[in-house]
């Protein structure tokens, strides 16, 4: 873990984090020359030699300015490499994120993203500013330390770490085997979070279908379970950790008796005795800050596995010689393919559109309508046959250049909570006033908008709350036309708008379809009934091609889904 982070820093952090732990170090053994000076002071004030004492005066002034001076040298530097690791390991993520296909993209994933970018590259941070740069030097000190009291006296040196094995035996067994609990501990906290999580999205509906309390039993329990498992976690680490404490005090404790015996017999003096005791402290240091660095794993390992997940997941690989877009025809050849964790299988769909046309995809759900359209975005690719656009295999194509030649109205319109303006500049980044307003024209969507007392400036709350369905379709419409690209994906709304919206939506439909490539997932065929051609789906497999005209009178499926739709508005139109 160490390692890795340290690679991801830049040349500045890591210098950074060395120039922080060098001057910890330098702070400590100045702290510890400081104690020697007095102990030196000491013996001639005893010895009754009081001159030159004010060389002791100033040697300890000395060392009292370079130790502020190192330990502000250390905090900033430790704060620089954590901002820096930080800010890289943000930039990083982000950036791997947008070479994910959508397969990566789980419901789960997207609350691990979050958790990444807000609370684990925190952690990170502060572990490596905070942490490191401390326990690094902490050892540092005490092999520097250690070192020296051996040569003072080595029998005192080996009584001082006489039970710091065993000690250290026992923390590794700890740490082995809490390594479970720590796991449960994290599992059962995650699921208490997105319990949460769903909880706070779901009030509405909960309180409609009155099973708030259901639901609040759900997260009693859940915060009941995490919290049994992090007082599991504590208890074992508690116990580890003060078995391994008494080690610690008993080789303190064996070093002091050794020490007074060796004095007794002559053969250690006493300021050597007392250096031995007060020393001794500096080199438990960083033994005894273990329980407060194997607490800050526990945290940052998480953490760390959960970065190194998306750093590690396979992304949509670039190309090195990508081929241009100069055509937009699509076909689909031979193509085979299922999600990860389902059973649903699109086998050997062929299928051909040219440039300009419009064509429908059409079949009962689940036959496999939105899955054509993730495959030619390249949300997934296909695992057998090829999808071409130009003649081009879309793996063979710069992914950017890809989602540029497309645009996607899809019927849950993803809204951002600002102004209508900017909601529709989605489409275009560098779009001016008048091609928003164009855009927005022909999506018959502007009159709707002028109407609004705030006009372009109106905000809209998240995912367009104050807007109707039809609006929010008219709204990304607007998107596409602003976008221009030559081929549109279209998905149409299942649920029906009242006939003014109806007519408005089919008007901006039809003005974005003129001149593009065009494929329909459609749910009403009396709108597809002019498509040039109509593709049905049955359980991932394509059972029938034609114009709406050829398919009725073949008899099949589409016949069926058509005659359903009809006497299901016919029953409507009656109870009406
Ligand atoms: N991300 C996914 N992961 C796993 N399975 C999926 C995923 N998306 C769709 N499926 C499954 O693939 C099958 C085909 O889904 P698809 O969305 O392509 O159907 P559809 O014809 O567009 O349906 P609908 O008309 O209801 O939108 C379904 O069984 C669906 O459960």
């Amino acid at each position: 873990m160490i390692s890795t982070i340290f690679r991801y820093m830049t040349r500045k952090g890591k210098s950074m984090l060395i120039l922080s732990i060098i001057s910890f170090t330098v702070k400590s053994l100045l702290g510890a020359s400081m104690m020697l000076v007095i102990l030196d002071m000491l013996n001639k004030i005893i010895d009754g030699r009081t001159d030159n004492l004010h060389m002791y005066w100033i040697a300890l002034a000395v060392i009292i300015l370079l130790n502020g001076l190192f330990n502000t040298i250390a905090d900033l530097a430790k704060h620089f490499s954590g901002f820096e690791i930080a800010a890289k390991i943000r930039t990083k993520v982000t950036l791997r994120l947008k070479q994910f296909s959508l397969g990566f993209y789980s419901k789960e994933r997207l609350g691990e993203i979050s958790t990444v970018i807000h609370k684990d590259v925190d952690n990170i941070e502060s572990i490596t500013a905070h942490m490191w740069s401390r326990m690094f030097s902490d050892f540092i000190t005490a092999i520097i330390i250690g070192g020296l009291l051996f040569a003072i006296n080595w029998k005192m040196g080996l009584a001082m770490i006489s039970f710091l094995p065993i000690g250290l035996l026992l923390l590794i067994k700890g740490i082995k085997s809490t390594s479970k609990l720590e796991e449960d501990t994290q599992d059962n906290l995650a699921d208490m979070v997105s319990l949460f999580v769903e909880y706070t999205k779901g009030i509405p509906l909960l309180k409609a279908f009155n099973e708030s309390e259901t639901f609040e039993n759900k997260l009693k329990d859940s915060t009941n379970r995490f919290g049994e498992s992090s007082k599991r976690l504590s208890k074992s680490i508690a116990k580890y950790i003060g078995k391994y404490f008494l080690f610690l005090e008993l080789s303190f404790g064996v070093l002091a008796i050794v020490g007074a015996f060796m004095v007794f017999y002559g053969q250690l003096d006493v300021s050597n005795y007392i250096i031995f005791i007060i020393f001794s402290k500096e080199f438990y240091k960083p033994f005894t800050n273990i329980e407060s660095h194997w607490l800050n794993y526990i945290k940052v390992k998480d953490s760390y596995s959960r970065v190194m997940a998306i750093m590690d997941a396979k992304v949509i690989e670039e190309v090195d010689q990508p081929k241009k877009m100069d055509g937009f025809d699509i076909r689909f050849n031979n193509v085979y393919f299922n999600y990860e964790k389902d059973e649903f299988q699109l086998s050997n769909v062929n299928l051909s559109i040219d440039e300009g046309n419009m064509v429908a995809l059409v079949g009962p759900s689940g036959s496999g309508k939105t899955t054509i359209t993730n495959l030619l975005l390249r949300f997934w690719d296909p695992q057998q046959g090829e999808i071409r656009i130009g003649g081009n295999d879309t793996r063979e194509i710069d992914y950017d250049e890809l989602l540029s030649n497309i645009s996607i109205v899809m019927q849950n319109v993803i809204l951002f909570s600002d102004s209508i303006y900017e909601n529709i500049k989605v489409g275009k980044n560098d779009a001016t006033r008048e091609e928003i307003i164009e855009a927005a024209k022909k999506a018959e969507i502007h009159d709707f908008i002028k109407s609004l007392p705030e006009g372009y400036g109106t905000r809209l709350g998240e995912n367009g709350v104050g807007l109707s369905g039809g609006q929010k379709q008219r709204l990304s419409i607007a998107r596409a036309f602003l976008k221009d690209a030559p081929i549109v994906i279209l998905d149409e709304m299942t649920s029906n708008v009242d006939p003014i919206n109806e007519r408005k939506i089919q008007k901006a439909i039809s003005n974005l379809a003129a001149d593009r490539t065009v494929i329909v997932i459609a749910h009403h065929l009396k709108t597809i009934r002019s498509a040039d051609k109509i593709v049905v789906f049955n359980k991932g497999k394509i059972v029938e091609t034609g114009s709406h005209d050829e398919l009725l009178n073949s008899n099949g499926l589409y016949r069926k889904l058509w005659d359903a739709q009809k006497s299901a508005e016919t029953r409507n139109l009656c109870s009406a």
